[in-house]
């Protein structure tokens, strides 16, 4: 779609087209849906980052919370299938699934809320290790690391939908 074609839509269109911008939280396209018309695309990227700084912390920390483990096997969002399977990360060898498994449950024990990265700009192996390095930071490091990571995904998503 077009940007011409988004500020027409109505919306509820407009909500369901980018309820999972940031996962399960459909609240950022309903405050970025009142900012139309949009100029062009960066524009409305623009609006997704804006809502995304003037919010509460509790409210970022749920935006993590809402993501997947990677590697999970469990239901997730058609969109973070899509980019875990780009990574290779569907088709972990077993050794690779353990390390996965154990510093995945390690991280979220730790902070409360999954291990995130943009897997759209990282390989497997990059991943791999990084989730070691992750583990060691503090609290408020990994909140703001998570929400970088969380915004990049937004933006890749977004390009998906607004040619
Ligand atoms: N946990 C985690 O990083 N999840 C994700 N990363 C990504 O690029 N898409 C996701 O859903």
């Amino acid at each position: 779609m077009d940007v011409n074609e988004i500020n027409a839509c109505d919306q509820d269109s407009f909500v369901k087209l980018f309820s999972n911008v940031f996962e399960h939280h459909p609240e950022a396209a309903e405050y970025v849906y009142d900012k139309r018309p949009f100029s062009d695309r960066s524009h409305l990227l623009k609006m997704f980052f804006h809502y995304m700084e003037t919010l509460p912390l509790e409210v970022k920390k749920q935006v993590l919370i809402n993501h997947p483990m990677l590697g999970s096997k469990k239901p997730m969002t058609n969109e973070s299938k899509n980019e875990q399977t780009s990574a290779g990360l569907n088709q972990l060898t077993n050794s690779e699934e353990e390390v996965m498994d154990v510093y995945n449950k390690r991280y979220y024990e730790k902070f409360g809320f999954p291990y995130i990265i943009c897997v759209k700009e990282n390989s497997k192996d990059r991943i791999l290790s990084d989730i070691k390095k992750r583990y060691e930071n503090d609290m408020e490091t990994e909140i703001s690391t998570g929400i970088n990571e969380v915004s990049k995904i937004a933006m890749y998503r977004i390009l998906d939908i607004v040619k």
